[in-house]
């Protein structure tokens, strides 16, 4: 089956639209620093608006625990959609509370409102079902209809990406849409050799997809936080680095199954160790089999690949038909531990085939690395997302909208 559209939600002229974005957009000191998850949620609402719907937003930032937290307040998420819209974008400053309510019921035909981060109400994100459902049906007295769009998070089985859309009429906004079209070729028939590579600071919720990915590619190139949990699972250490102690053995599994697949897992000979997790810090590049042996001792943070290993990787990735790449190499945000990433980045510009980067931070790398959109076949908005899919998993929020 394929998703419901939202032509078949009728005409949506005067009638209240909630739509589930993700605008979960990297924060600097409360500035947006890459709103490529806001540009790309404006088609949907701008068609929306366009057509003289009540455009109600809703999306979650970063991982507050249930509660109002400043630091993760959408005020700035709402501000940018406002100067990138040609409408009128008004801000709520709770959820499902009195504000919400009154600025929903002040909105005019045609005009949008951004309520509060849905993660500061437990509902969203509770593991009970009945919580979900409750909150769910808060969000969906504001809605004559639901749509769907915050491609990002619909690996996740939340209040506002599950059961929300089956209180209310719903459809996939045109960013899911769009997204599917180009992950559906990475699932069927791939061009071989198909190579993923993986990286970022999401270690146990990526190291899962490991297992699914076997079946399914010809090499896997590991870097960033969780390459750590590789080294250690072959008996190297460490030092302080990002380490998942207990997926150790889960990952000793990944490496004797490649070798069974003949899939080639490739991990880092060189890493950047640093003395703490500062761009001032004193760093060095040392063998990735004797990050202990620095001055920095067992305290050393891996925090890049090295040059050797960006080498590898760009030689791997260049000679791909396919590549998918999820997670910065090291930690990019600070200058001195960029360079596996601009590496990676480079390397994916230059592949006969299709390349695809996932995920927010892994699209705020390359921008911020200065690599335009469009030297990439595509860069999607979801990094988790993206992968789950990649797996062949249903995913509960494509399968409420009809995907099968
Ligand atoms: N060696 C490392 N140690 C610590 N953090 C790292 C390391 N390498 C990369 N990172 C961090 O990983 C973060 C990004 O990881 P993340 O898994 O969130 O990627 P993503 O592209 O955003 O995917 P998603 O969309 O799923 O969030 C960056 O902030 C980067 O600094
Ligand atoms: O950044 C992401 O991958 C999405 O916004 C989902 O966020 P989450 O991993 O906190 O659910």
């Amino acid at each position: 089956m394929t998703l419901r559209t939202i032509d078949s939600l009728g005409p949506l002229a005067g009638k209240r639209v909630v739509v589930r974005c993700d605008l979960n957009v990297p924060l600097r000191d409360g500035i947006i620093t890459d709103d490529g998850r806001v540009r790309a949620s404006v088609p949907t609402l701008q068609a929306l608006v366009g057509q003289g719907a009540r455009v109600i937003v809703v999306s979650h930032l970063g991982r507050p625990e249930g509660a109002p937290d400043a630091k993760y307040s959408l005020a700035p998420v709402a501000a940018r959609l406002g100067e990138l819209f040609d409408a009128p974008v008004a801000f709520a400053t709770d959820t499902v509370g009195a504000d919400a309510s009154a600025k929903v019921d002040a909105l005019g035909d045609g005009e949008a409102l951004v309520l509060e981060n849905l993660r500061f109400n437990p509902g969203e994100t509770s593991k009970n079902e009945a919580e979900r459902i409750a909150f769910a049906g808060e969000l969906a007295a504001f809605a004559d209809a639901v749509v769907s769009d915050g491609f990002g998070v619909v690996h996740r089985k939340q209040a506002s990406v599950y059961e929300l859309e089956q209180a209310r009429p719903s459809a996939a906004g045109l960013l899911i849409d769009a997204e599917l079209d180009v992950l559906d070729r990475l699932t069927e028939k791939p061009e071989r050799p198909y190579t993923v590579v993986l990286g970022g600071s999401k270690v146990s919720d990526k190291l899962g997809v490991i297992a699914h990915l076997l079946p399914r590619v010809d090499r896997l190139l590991i870097g960033g936080g969780m390459l750590f949990t590789f080294l250690a699972a072959q008996g190297h250490k460490v030092g302080s680095s990002l380490l998942e102690a207990d997926q150790i053995e889960t990952v000793k599994g990944y490496l004797a199954e490649a070798v069974e697949r003949g899939v080639e897992i490739v991990l880092p000979t060189d890493v950047v160790v640093a003395a703490s997790f500062s761009a001032e810090a004193e760093h060095v590049v040392t063998s990735a089999h004797a990050i202990e042996q620095t001055p920095f001792g067992a305290s050393g943070l891996g925090l890049d690949i090295g040059p050797e290993t960006s080498a590898t990787f760009a030689a791997h990735i260049r000679d791909s038909k396919t590549v998918f790449w999820n997670g910065p190499m090291g930690v990019f945000e600070l200058a001195p531990f960029a360079a596996g990433t601009r590496a990676v980045a480079e390397a994916l510009t230059e592949v006969d085939g299709l390349s695809v980067v996932g995920g927010g931070d892994s699209a705020a790398a390359v921008r911020q690395l200065g690599f335009d959109d469009d030297r990439f076949g595509h860069i999607s908005t979801g990094g988790g997302a993206s992968l789950e899919f990649l797996e062949g998993k249903q995913l509960p929020g494509l399968e409420v909208l009809g995907w099968q």
